[in-house]
């Protein structure tokens, strides 16, 4: 049997209600242990080991974490300790985690993300099922190259393409564009593609734990957005600023040049969108040549800001944090 390491985070998966039709839950609050007895026949599927590695609700996940939780992925697959590693993640930051190890993990070896929309004690939990799944693709040698995937609801999603597109419901996570990666019905996994962005071993970045990630922010384009809080940013450290934009990552007229004036100043600025779907592209009707401003392509506002930390990390230029963002 494959061995399978599950690091426990935290997150609704792990969360309490008062009752089993209380809408109001604490996350976080069971331990791994406890997930793991939680689910029917889930040590038939792998050799298990569990680690709790943090107990968050993922709204307090943050790039601390991150870095020690990489480290760990890493050294646990380079002392050969694990095949596979399961992440019980809460849901609301499960891609910006999972974006970020799919980056800085060197292994081929799978690692999967899963968590659950409703808490371990309500009348009809999607946790178990969910960590059954997740289990199962840790532990499948087909998922080996496949980068970081988020097995949940049924559906595996490379974690570069997944995002979460309810408040509320279980099918939630959804990748727009590029589709699944596969599927999990009780274990039994079939795969429809592998990503088809560089990933893991084929990634040029790579993290030290005890390395703080550079600041970067991000700032929500409305009507009417004033434009100090591009300065404000810059001015309280930022040394990016991720725009979710509106439409094609596009700003009002006085935002377009406060961004040009921190971009001036090296700050690097990349135009995401707040539309959930379709790319941001280069000049479209921004004049970022001009304007010193880097384009998202593909990723949304928060995987943008992970991609923007790992090039200002690598100390990155502007001409090459664009050439990152078509690549990865
Ligand atoms: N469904 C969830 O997991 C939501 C929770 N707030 C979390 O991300 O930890």
């Amino acid at each position: 049997m494959s061995r399978v390491h599950i690091l426990a985070t935290g997150g609704t998966i792990a969360g309490t209600a008062p009752s089993p039709v209380d809408p109001g839950y604490r996350s976080g609050g069971l331990g791994v242990s406890a997930l793991i007895d939680g689910v029917h026949g889930l040590r038939s599927v792998a050799t298990l080991t569990g680690e709790q590695f943090s107990q968050v609700g993922s709204q307090d996940m943050n790039d601390s974490l991150w870095l020690t939780l990489a480290a760990r992925v890493n050294a646990l697959f380079t002392a050969n300790e694990a095949d596979g590693i399961v992440i019980t993640h809460g849901t609301d930051t499960a891609e910006e985690t999972g974006f970020f190890l799919h980056l800085v993990v060197k292994s081929q070896r799978p690692v999967v993300l899963t968590g659950s929309m409703r808490p371990a004690t309500s009348l009809s939990p999607d946790g178990p099922l969910n960590l059954f799944n997740a289990v199962s693709v840790a532990a499948d040698p087909q998922a080996r190259g496949r980068g970081a995937i988020v097995a949940i609801n049924d559906d595996l999603h490379s974690a570069r393409d997944v995002t979460k597109s309810s408040t509320t419901d279980v099918q939630t996570f959804v990748s727009p564009g590029a589709g699944l990666l596969g599927t999990a019905s009780y274990g039994r996994i079939r795969y429809f593609r592998h990503p088809t962005h560089p990933h893991t071993g084929d990634s040029e970045f790579s993290v030290e734990s005890e390395v703080a990630l550079p600041r970067v922010d991000i700032l929500y384009a409305h009507a009417n957005m004033p434009a100090d809080l591009v300065r404000a940013s810059a001015s309280l450290g930022a040394q990016g600023i991720v725009i979710a934009g509106v439409g094609n990552g596009n700003v009002p007229t006085e935002v377009a040049q406060a961004l040009a004036d921190v971009a001036s100043s090296g700050v690097i600025v990349v135009r995401s969108s707040r539309v959930s779907s379709g790319d941001v592209g280069r000049n479209i009707e921004l004049d970022d040549d001009g304007l010193g401003l880097v384009a998202s392509d593909q990723l949304n506002p928060q995987k943008s800001r992970v991609l923007l930390q790992l090039c200002l990390a690598r100390g990155l230029q502007r001409g090459h944090i664009q050439d990152a963002f078509y690549r990865y």
